[in-house]
């Protein structure tokens, strides 16, 4: 004992050194624990935007789109956060009014100015795609949708975001926007990154096809399985280091309201009588219609017809959904195929291949028809005889136990869905066996399906053709495992220096 009080006596700085040391440990520790916990504090958000108007026949819709600033490259950030409906028609019923076409865009425009911070406001791209409508319209009247064009774009680069362009885009580029933004929001475009991918990607991963029906124009695009005969049908995508080779046709006038234009000009057959008996219509329908309105469409331009005195006729129900698909079948034309298979009109189509999301009309008309929300995927069957019994509802019926629906969409929910029955069946060439693979669908998490983010994610070059690099861990686990690590070496240098200095002790006990 007395050797030891001696020793402490010889060394005053020992036990201050303990202390020092001690207390640098505690606040080395307080140090690296405040640090990990400051640094993965959840940044507060910085979202950037963007807006892209869908400007389709039958009407146009402004969507907003969000995603995190730091992280725009990555796969499925971009969401939807809102969409406004734009009051009237589509902008191809404006030819003849053109400036207000750009006018009914304002209080869409007014509440996106509304919802996005003014900081972010202008460097927000907004653009705005045309689609069927405008198609048609610029085939029949070119100057009239130029003038629509310039009209709306005049509206647009008066706002205060960034102005990307207002142009009519292909039915191949609608097709093929709908595939991406479809696929970019199932997370089917995998990104190849991190340290735990170290096998080779697969040459094709599963994507899901898209079917998109609109009024004036309809698009089918998938990825087949073997190669694509056609050129003009193909597309070729590199998206996040995987390869897509994409079948695309877009039908003009096979959206169901020029589809429908068409059905009544092949009944009519270029006589116009006072009254049409329509099996695709519901008993006790009658809609007194103007001859004009069918023939006027460059989609019924070929035929020629003879009318009577006034230029309308009576439109009257029958609600015979086996006579309807008969009267829709004769649109598509199945008599010759120049190539290896053809969907309709001689029109190249691979072996359909894998799942498909149907969307936009296709799920508007069957969702009304009740054919979307089972537990289990309806058949072909089912379909049928939902349809029978639809279109034999009495008109009356319908429209007592209808009362919060559009009379002009009640009333045409027989012919669309026997036009849609006859397009994937007839058209397509979709069976029991496969009818499976079809899903109708509206919305893929928070955002609506349609050609518009993939739109888009193009134009503001949102998925490169690469994987991103990306470091291997991220940024959390990097400062967690700094901390562990820190304290795993910091624990074996107190350790050690304790053990070290407990041996000097012995030693210099034994020597004293
Ligand atoms: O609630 C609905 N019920 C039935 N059909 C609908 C409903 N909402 C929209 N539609 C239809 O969906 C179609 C949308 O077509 P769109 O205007 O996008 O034309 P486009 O894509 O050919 O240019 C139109 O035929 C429109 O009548
Ligand atoms: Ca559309």
């Amino acid at each position: 004992m007395d050797t030891k009080r001696d020793m402490k006596q010889k060394n005053p700085w020992h036990r201050q050194l303990t202390v020092v040391i001690a207390f640098l440990f505690v606040w080395g520790i307080i140090a690296l624990v405040t640090t990990a916990v400051v640094q993965n504090k959840p940044l507060p958000k910085n979202s950037k935007y963007g807006i892209v108007l869908d400007a389709g026949s039958s009407h146009t819709s402004l969507y907003i789109y969000e995603w995190p600033a730091e992280k725009q490259n990555d796969t499925g950030v971009v969401q939807q956060l809102h969409v406004c409906h734009v009051k009237g028609p589509g902008i191809s019923s404006y030819a003849m009014d053109p400036e207000g076409a750009g006018r009914s865009l304002q209080d869409c425009m007014d509440e996106a100015k509304r919802i996005i911070p003014e900081r972010r406001h202008e460097e927000t791209p907004v653009s705005l795609g045309a689609t069927g409508g405008m198609r048609l319209l610029k085939l029949q009247n070119p100057e009239g949708s130029e003038k629509v064009l310039s009209s709306v774009e005049k509206t647009l680069s008066s706002s205060p975001f960034e102005f990307q362009g207002a142009r009519i885009i292909t039915g191949q580029d609608e097709g093929a926007y709908g595939w991406i933004t479809v696929n970019y929001l199932m997370g089917n475009f995998k990104q190849g990154s991190g340290w735990l991918n170290l096998w080779p990607k697969p040459e094709t991963t599963e994507t899901l096809g898209a079917l998109d029906l609109g009024g004036a124009s309809t698009q089918i695009t998938f990825v087949p399985e073997g190669e694509i005969e056609s050129l003009e049908s193909s597309l070729y995508f590199q998206l996040y280091g995987n390869k897509y080779n994409v079948y695309t046709h877009s039908f003009l006038c096979y959206g169901k309201d020029q589809a429908l234009k068409i059905t009544l000009a092949k009944q009519l057959q270029g006589h116009v009588p006072d009254s049409l008996v329509d099996p695709c219509f519901n008993p006790g329908f009658i809609k007194n219609m103007s001859v004009h309105s069918i023939y006027s469409s460059p989609c019924t331009a070929g035929e020629s017809y003879t009318t009577n005195t006034q230029g309308r006729f009576l439109l009257k129900g029958t609600g015979n959904a086996q006579q309807c698909r008969e009267n829709v079948k004769q649109i598509f034309n199945l008599t010759h195929c120049p190539s290896s298979s053809c969907s309709f009109n001689g029109v190249y189509q691979p072996q359909l291949q894998g799942n498909f999301g149907a969307f936009s009309a296709y799920y508007f008309v069957m969702a009304f028809l009740n054919l979307t929300t089972s537990e289990r995927p309806v058949t072909l069957v089912e379909v049928k005889e939902k349809l029978r019994e639809f279109c034999s509802t009495p008109w009356q019926t319908l429209k007592e136990n209808f009362t919060n629906v559009k009379e002009k969409y009640l009333g045409e929910y027989c012919f669309s869905g026997t036009y849609i029955l006859t397009l994937l069946e007839t058209g397509y060439k979709f069976s029991p066996e496969n009818w499976n693979t079809i899903r109708f669908i509206k919305k893929i998490g928070d955002s609506d399906a349609g050609w518009t983010l993939g739109y888009m994610l193009n134009l503001t070059n949102m998925i490169p053709s690469e994987a991103p690099c990306s470091p291997p861990l991220p940024h959390a686990g990097y400062i967690s495992l700094m901390v562990i690590f820190s304290l795993l070496l910091m624990g074996l240098l107190v350790t050690g220096w304790l053990c070290f200095g407990k041996t000097t002790c012995t030693s210099q006990k034994e020597v004293v």
